[in-house]
């Protein structure tokens, strides 16, 4: 992470999220100066929410500038600051599956 990355290429969405949903449930207890994850988790709501606000208004100003490189990039933000803050609070990503799904027409 840290720059933009070149050359991506679409991946399965499923798999990718619930895969980092696991790495991510699997820093809970891990070495903070090992895992920028375990940091999070271990600074406390208000840093795990902070981060999760401020990578939304990242979005936000990514899409008004219309750059789609940095929008994309942003929003993978988005989303691993999002799963760190569902970890945080113990909603399992299968959870968030089924609420999406029921949703779904
Ligand atoms: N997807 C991510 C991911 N996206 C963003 N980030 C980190 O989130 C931070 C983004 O916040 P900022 O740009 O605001 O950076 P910062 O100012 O240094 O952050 P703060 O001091 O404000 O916390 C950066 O440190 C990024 O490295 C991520 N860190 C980890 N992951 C995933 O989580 C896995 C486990 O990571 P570790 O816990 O570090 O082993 C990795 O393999 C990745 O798959």
């Amino acid at each position: 992470m840290g720059e933009r990355t070149a050359n991506v290429q679409p991946g399965n969405i499923g798999e990718t999220i619930c895969g980092l949903a696991e790495v991510i449930g699997s820093r809970r207890d891990a070495d903070p100066e090992k895992s920028y994850t375990a940091l999070l988790l271990q600074s406390g709501e208000d840093k795990v929410l902070k981060k999760v606000v401020e990578e939304a208004v990242e979005v936000a100003l990514a899409c008004k500038d219309r750059d789609h490189d940095h929008i994309r990039y942003e929003a993978a933000d988005l989303i691993y600051h999002l799963l760190v803050a569902l970890e945080y609070h113990g909603v399992g990503i299968d959870e968030l599956a089924g609420e999406l799904d029921a949703r779904r027409k």
